[in-house]
């Protein structure tokens, strides 16, 4: 049917613990010493990201603050673009804001990294206006894997839990967006001194 490998059973599967487990011999996460201070804004990673960039009039625009340890808060405010039934935040964009948020973790371990696997749970509707208040951390790192977990709260801290997720980030190199990427974008970025400074942040060779 496909060439894509498979990778084990799914999470929770009879077959075993599954891929969002950590291995025995997996190590828990080290905050880099450079990392942005608890309390610090991040900033978008692209400016065009879907998730967190300021030039995606209708992305989540997430901004997402350094925590202690390897954690992340982040909030974002459901828009009318972003409804799936009426008046309520469709599946695929609380999905986003939650891999946005854990993405983010990387920022704090100062790799770069995509996502491998996400599993997310849907535990209350999530209304247009609402404020979501996201909270990530890195559970684990084995090898290039780096397991994470997040909620998402209605309001604030304090919050009911609307959303969970768990999920799976694999480190790649820069060379992943560069042979991957459309050209025109790679270019665009490539010629941007913010961009990459921001790479740069991530002690990658652009
Ligand atoms: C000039 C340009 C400047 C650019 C600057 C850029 C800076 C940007 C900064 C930050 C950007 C971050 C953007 C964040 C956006 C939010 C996060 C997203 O939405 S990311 C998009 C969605 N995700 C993907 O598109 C991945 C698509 N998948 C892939 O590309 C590959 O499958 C990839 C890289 C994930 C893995 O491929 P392999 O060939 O590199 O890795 P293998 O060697 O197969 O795996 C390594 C280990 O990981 C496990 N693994 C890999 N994928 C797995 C999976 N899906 N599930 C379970 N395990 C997996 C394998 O079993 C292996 O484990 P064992 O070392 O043997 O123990």
């Amino acid at each position: 049917m496909s060439n894509v490998p498979s990778r084990g059973a799914p999470p929770g599967s009879p077959a075993g613990p599954g891929p969002l487990t950590p291995p025995a011999d997996a190590v828990p996460p080290v905050r880099h010493p450079d990392a942005p201070a608890p309390g610090e804004p991040l900033g978008a990673h692209y400016e065009h990201c879907f998730g967190c960039g300021e030039a995606q009039p209708h992305g989540l625009q997430l901004l997402a603050r350094a925590g202690e340890g390897v954690r992340i808060t982040a909030e974002f405010t459901v828009k009318p673009a972003h409804q799936g039934a009426p008046g309520l935040a469709h599946g695929g964009v609380l999905a986003t804001a939650l891999d946005e948020t854990l993405g983010s973790l990387n920022w704090l371990l100062r790799v770069i990294a995509v996502t491998g696997r996400l599993q997310t749970e849907f535990v209350r509707p999530v209304p247009v206006g609402t404020s979501l208040y996201l909270e990530a951390e890195v559970t684990a790192v084995h090898g290039r894997k780096i397991y994470c977990t997040a909620t998402g709260r209605l309001g604030g801290p304090e919050g009911p839990v609307a959303v969970r997720a768990d999920a799976l980030f694999i480190e790649v190199k820069v060379d992943h967006f560069i042979d991957n990427g459309r050209q025109e974008e790679i270019r665009a970025a490539m010629a941007d001194p913010d961009q990459i400074k921001r790479a740069r942040a991530f002690e990658v060779n652009p």
